[in-house]
């Protein structure tokens, strides 16, 4: 595969004077548009990347973290399930075994699979906002559905409904925020879905824990009826997000495009990285249109819906999909909710000497609060670095913290009593892991498979790599206890060998995506195929106007000539 590294923007036909090899800059608005003469390429960006650039996209910003309130859904779940189960007062009124625990904690699961599958149709059909205010309610019905029951079957069917639209948000977030994001902040924007998941965990995890004391049901009742608060809050406020321009130009309706680009851009219609951008966007259009041969058939009829679905896995889109569904796998496979559900007893069996609510503390809520504050430097650095060292970094790191793991439970554990540095060097190897998971594979597993698709096959190929993240969270928790009853350093093992595997994925499989606009990425997928495409892609440029507008504005101003 060729790992050319693409620019945001793209080529254009050189101006006939430049043939210096330094780029030709302007700027206009705190923008910058390049031009560099070599490749014949350009590139721009509307501001600064890291906080700085976060705080210069303001409303892109607010609503990024607006509809992030669904990762943190998904979280609380997470963080409140493994309290709940435990309540005296839950565990009185529904003496459950292991078995229905497994199912309670599966329903969700299954529920999100299902959610995160089907919800793509919505939003393409209709619109990303519509969707997410779908999946909204969806989720209030099974929350309410839970907090009131009264049988076990209500709260299965509870969970179950409720993960349908946990499995959609978990879908729709990260595609929205693709979406309104520009290329220099996008990493930065779409952490803040994992920042907001492993904060619900954090909340749901705490909440659980000052509740589980209050007599009777509402020891349980209230932290599950909680989940009401933000999921009403997210339905109401969908309604006022800024649409996603590049659907309403998918949709053909550009001048609500203009419009609304424009308001996440922060400036005039006129402007023109704003014109630039949305012509970009009009081209990956026209583009996926002809190369379909112009019959992409009616959007969302049931056609072009099967059509849609098939061509992820067509050569051209396939290693693409790949990508996508991998990026889960490693994510899960890495072992982290292994950790989240099993630690307690991995703590208990490690004999520090830890009971009861300590082990629940360190490991439930430390894990959580590492999480959290691991994503933080994510923030700041994942456009700046790039997602590839990161994801690199992460996995050698995991490795080596599990393989330590292993090591150390396979030598000591028939006796930790006489060996409790090595019990504590594999608490600290756990949160190691935690902290190297927490930078990388946690975050980068909700952004990368936003970005890999094009604008055709974006909502199904997210839907499809969430899909993987939840069945491969589902297989986890399905089997990871056999695993430890047959061996526990065995089951280390094998998430090392994984993590090793995550790093040769990452570094011979996965492109670089930090700082390519969504339409360049096709680029970086560059293959002959892609060259044809290429090819085209350059004569509908023209004939749409983006190199004479590049050329235009880029024509060089000698004060800013570098
Ligand atoms: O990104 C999240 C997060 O890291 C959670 O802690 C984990 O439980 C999820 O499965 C994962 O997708």
């Amino acid at each position: 595969m060729s790992q050319r590294r693409a620019t945001r923007g793209g080529a254009y036909a050189a101006l006939p004077d430049a043939d210096d090899a330094a780029p030709l800059l302007s700027r206009q608005h705190g923008g910058t548009l390049a031009l560099h003469p070599q490749s014949r390429s350009y590139s721009y960006s509307y501001g600064p990347s890291g906080v700085s650039g976060l705080l210069h996209n303001r409303t892109a910003l607010a609503s990024a973290l607006f509809v992030s309130i669904g990762g943190l859904l998904f979280g609380y779940d997470q963080g409140v399930v493994a309290n709940v189960l435990v309540m005296p007062a839950f565990v009185a009124r529904w003496p459950i075994g292991a078995w229905e625990k497994g199912v309670l904690t599966a329903a969700l699961e299954l529920g999100s699979l299902a959610g995160a599958l089907t919800s793509g149709v919505l939003a393409d059909r209709y619109s990303r906002r519509t969707s997410i205010l779908t999946a909204c309610i969806v989720f209030c019905l099974g929350s309410t559905l839970q907090t009131g029951a009264q049988t076990l079957t209500h709260l299965i069917l509870g969970r179950a409904i409720g993960g349908v639209g946990v499995g959609a948000l978990s879908m729709l977030s990260p595609l929205y925020m693709a979406e309104i994001s520009p290329p220099e902040v996008r990493g930065a924007l779409m952490a803040l879905e994992q920042l907001a998941i492993v904060f619900g965990a954090v909340l749901g995890f705490w909440t659980g824990y000052f509740t589980r004391d209050i007599p009777g049901d509402v020891s349980f009742r209230l932290p599950l009826g909680i989940q009401l608060v933000p999921g009403i809050v997210l339905a109401l406020g969908s309604l006022l997000l800024p649409p996603s321009p590049r659907l309403l130009v998918l949709h053909g309706d550009t001048n609500a495009a203009l419009v609304a680009l424009g308001t996440l851009r922060r400036r005039p219609r006129t402007d023109t990285l704003v014109q630039i951008e949305l012509l970009e966007m009009q081209v990956e259009v026209v583009l996926l249109a002809r190369a379909a041969g112009g019959t992409s058939g009616k959007l969302g009829s049931l056609r072009a819906e099967r059509r849609a679905w098939a061509r992820l896995f067509s050569p051209g889109y396939a290693q693409r999909t790949a990508i996508g569904v991998m990026m889960m796998f490693f994510q899960q496979w890495s072992g982290i909710n292994a950790l989240l559900y099993y630690g307690p007893t991995l703590m208990r069996a490690l004999g520090l000497g830890l009971q009861g609510d300590g082990v629940n503390l360190l490991v439930s809520g430390g894990i959580g609060i590492v999480q959290f504050l691991a994503v933080l430097p994510a923030i700041v650095f994942i456009d700046r670095l790039g997602r590839k060292p990161l994801l690199r970094g992460g996995s050698m790191v995991m490795t080596l913290a599990h393989f330590c793991i292993a090591v150390l439970v396979r030598q000591y554990s028939d006796d930790w009593p006489s060996h409790t540095l090595a019990a504590w060097i594999s608490v600290g190897c756990v949160y190691l892991f935690t902290a190297a998971y927490g930078v990388s594979y946690g975050p980068i597993g909700w952004i990368l498979p936003s970005e890999v698709f094009p604008l055709s096959t974006r909502s199904k190929g997210v839907a499809l790599a969430t899909a993987s993240n939840w069945f491969n969270n589902f297989l986890i928790g399905l089997v990871t206890p056999e695993l430890m009853e047959v061996s526990a350093s065995g089951t280390f093992m094998i998430f090392a060998v994984a993590c090793f595997l995550g790093y040769l994925w990452s570094t011979y499989l996965v492109p670089e995506t930090a700082n390519v606009s969504l339409e360049e990425i096709d680029a970086v997928f560059g293959s002959d195929a892609g060259l044809e495409e290429l090819e085209l892609k350059s004569q509908i440029e023209e004939e749409l106007g983006l190199h004479d507008l590049v050329r235009q504005w880029g024509t060089p101003d000698p004060d800013h000539t570098s």
